[in-house]
């Protein structure tokens, strides 16, 4: 397993490209018949991808843990960006379609991924962070979420929002999650851009076409950098960054935090005209 430290905003804008792709870009996650995780220092929030294609895949646990399994001390989400899954959890099977979310709590001791269909195997990304308390486990469709609809057609940033687990949502104990859809013909994520010191986050981008990229925005507001990210690629963002991306078409990213609160609305917007 990958170890990704901190680094500082007095650093970064020190860095060139392939420094900042070392340390914020998450490129190889994604690999059939296998769980791959990135483990950050940043709110120790540990970021993976599983296909299971041939195989039922396993949630083990790694020795930089020092835990008897994998959940001792964690919770984590599951959202899935491929074809019909299954996860089992403790002895409990559920069914999930593409952008289904599943939360784990802590203590939960086995855990495994699934596919319906090798030839359309599911897509797992993971996300999971320390938590301290434990929450029932919990599956919810994206028609659960209570899509909500933002930005719009004439600023190309028209984007339907899916809130999973969340402070009104799958309650957890410091886990965020959800996901964003971009409509046709609009290109812009989360413009206006916002930080939120209190959480660190990260964006997995997915339903890149092939040949497109997203040109995902980095840094303190007025010292931004930017790192051009492929399909099934993850970006961490430090709680001191924006975090925003423009694509060269529409995607979809899952998002993800963990820190202080679990509140979505927490955000210290930056207006446009500030961005350098
Ligand atoms: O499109 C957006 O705007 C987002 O999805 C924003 C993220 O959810 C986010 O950054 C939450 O802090
Ligand atoms: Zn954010």
């Amino acid at each position: 397993m990958q170890i990704r430290f901190e680094s500082s905003p007095r650093e970064v804008p020190q860095m060139n490209t392939d420094t900042l792709r070392e340390n914020f870009l998450v490129e190889n996650i994604f690999q059939p018949d296998q769980i791959n995780f990135v483990y950050t220092h940043y709110d120790r929030v540990m970021i993976g991808g599983a296909i299971p294609v041939n195989n039922i895949l396993q949630l083990e646990t790694y020795d930089a843990l020092k835990s008897q399994y994998f959940l001792e001390r964690r919770e984590i989400g599951i959202i899935n960006i491929g074809g019909r899954g299954h996860i089992s959890a403790d002895g409990t099977s559920y069914d999930i379609e593409k952008l289904g979310c599943f939360y784990a709590g802590k203590e939960t001791q086995s855990l495994t991924l699934a596919s319906a269909d090798a030839a359309n195997p599911a897509v797992f990304y993971l996300l999971s962070s320390p938590a301290h308390q434990k929450y029932p486990n919990q599956l919810f469709t994206k028609e659960d979420a209570t899509p909500v609809t933002v930005g719009s057609v004439e600023t190309s940033n028209h984007r339907t929002i899916y809130k999973y687990i969340h402070k009104d949502g799958i309650q957890s104990a410091q886990l965020v999650m959800g996901l964003t859809v971009l409509q046709t013909g609009s290109v812009w994520n989360t413009m206006p851009a916002h930080v939120h010191d209190r959480r660190m986050e990260a964006y997995c981008y997915f339903d890149v076409p092939e040949n497109q990229r997203v040109l995902h925005l980095m840094g303190q507001p007025a010292e931004t950098r930017h790192l051009w990210v492929a399909d099934r690629q993850a970006v961490i963002s430090p709680p001191w960054s924006i975090h925003s991306g423009c694509g060269t078409s529409n995607y979809s990213f899952i998002w993800g935090m963990a820190g202080e609160n679990k509140d979505y609305t927490d955000m210290d917007a930056v207006l446009i005209p500030d961005l350098k």
